[in-house]
């Protein structure tokens, strides 16, 4: 056994660089820091190699050694979609946790059910070589007998869950967590309800509770929210040039009515191979209808919503991620960190907005960061049907300052050449 994990730790060193110092990124802001020698737990490193990773993204390379650091220290990270920031969050909880004391040590908070479930799965599968290790999750309708306390170590939740479990219910006892992770920060700050939850939750929280802030974007204010309550944090942070990623090809059809839409649509399938697709419309009334009419032209299509079951959203998620079926049409609900390998392609019917109708560029980079993930490429393809939404795309582009080029659905030939 000893020697097995002698081999586990020597390859770690030179493939997985979990301990190596960090480089001199200028948007990287350091305070001092220490290894923690058991950073190279045998364990983890299993754990990271069961995944079949054998190298680490930037943001894995920046962010371990900070956030294995003794005495632990807080991080704001920002990385762009697909790069790992879920791996990274992991080990790092995994590498506090001490599965002998039979008490939950380390919080994650999603913002959905299905994000917690796709989130709980990597704990599982980086922490299986721990093996009194266990993951409890806090989501709705997963129901406990009132006055027990939970012996699980990690506990992965939606905030109201958490909160409940902490609080009301007392499932766990919040003084005893060690590491607290917001995925998605910046959506649980702007959110008001998550907020509020949220930040209840921390303060219940020992002050000496590591702190570990993730997400693709933070918009000014949400970044600077972020900075006011997380204690003295470490900070990655992207440029705004640097958030989109140039592996996604993005793309404009210019169309008239929703009809010319979904015409556009079957001339894109019907032009280029997809192996899956994700397509986001903003209502749910536009969701169903266009996965009716995909269905009635012979597409394998799953429809998920908000208004679904918990249950039902997560059975729908597991058999799009099986390839059970190849189109997933949804809104967004399912724009955040939802991670399966195969989406090549998503699709705008209808462009982001809030609820002003003004352009909601972070919406935008979490839908088009469904395809792409981990350095593969990814094609999205965002459908225009009035000035308003011409005026909407121009404001994308600006943001991000990233020129999104026209494509004619028409012309076969030429939307073969952007699939290649
Ligand atoms: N070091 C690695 N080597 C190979 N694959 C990896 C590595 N780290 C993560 N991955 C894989 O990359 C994919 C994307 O990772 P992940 O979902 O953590 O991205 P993310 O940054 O959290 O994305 P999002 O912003 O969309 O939530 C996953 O399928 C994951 O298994």
């Amino acid at each position: 056994m000893a020697g097995a994990a002698g081999r586990v730790r020597g390859r770690a060193l030179r493939r997985f660089p979990i301990t190596l110092p960090v480089g001199d990124l200028s948007n990287l802001h350091l305070k001092e820091e220490k290894i923690k020698p058991d950073a190279n737990k045998p364990q983890l490193l299993q754990g990271v190699y069961a995944m079949g990773f054998n190298r680490p993204s930037k943001i894995q390379e920046n962010a371990l050694p900070l956030m294995l650091a003794e005495p632990p220290q807080n991080l704001i990270a920002q990385s762009q979609s697909g790069t790992g920031k879920t791996a990274a969050f992991v080990l790092a909880m995994l590498s506090q946790v001490e599965p002998a004391n039979k008490y939950p040590q380390c919080l994650c908070l999603s913002p959905t059910y299905e994000l917690a479930l796709q989130t709980g799965k990597v704990i599982e599968q980086m922490g299986k070589f721990y093996p009194e290790l266990k993951l409890a999750y806090a989501v709705r309708g997963n129901k406990l007998e009132r006055g027990q306390k939970i012996s699980e170590q990690i506990v992965i939740g939606t905030p109201g869950t958490v909160l409940d479990w902490c609080s009301k219910l007392k499932f766990i006892d919040p003084k005893k967590i060690k590491v607290f992770v917001l995925d998605e920060a910046d959506v649980m700050i702007a959110t008001q309800g998550h907020q509020d939850q949220s930040i209840r939750i921390q303060r219940m929280l020992p002050r000496n509770c590591q702190m570990l802030l993730f997400s693709a974007t933070f918009e000014d204010s949400v970044w600077k929210f972020a900075q006011k309550v997380v204690p003295d944090p470490n900070i990655i942070k992207l440029k705004r040039e640097e958030e989109t990623l140039d592996t996604i090809k993005q793309y404009y059809v210019l169309c008239s009515s929703r009809d010319e839409k979904f015409q556009a649509l079957c001339n894109l399938y019907g032009a280029i191979t997809i192996a899956q697709a994700m397509i986001f419309c903003h209502t749910r009334k536009t969701a169903s209808w266009l996965a009716a009419e995909l269905s009635k032209e012979g597409h394998q299509v799953a429809l998920l919503s908000g208004e679904m079951m918990v249950e039902q959203r997560a059975a729908v998620i597991e058999r799009f991620r099986e390839g059970k079926e190849k189109v997933l049409v949804t809104t967004n609900v399912c724009a955040r960190g939802i991670d399966v390998e195969q989406v090549s392609v998503v699709i705008n019917f209808d462009l982001p907005v809030d609820k002003d109708g003004n352009p909601d560029n972070e919406t935008y980079l979490h839908r088009i960061g469904r395809t792409g993930r981990f350095g593969k490429r990814g094609l999205a393809v965002n459908m225009v049907d009035s000035k308003h939404s011409m005026n909407i795309l121009n404001r994308i582009q600006e943001h991000f300052n990233k020129k999104i080029e026209r494509l004619d659905t028409d012309d076969l030939d030429e939307i073969e050449k952007i699939a290649n």
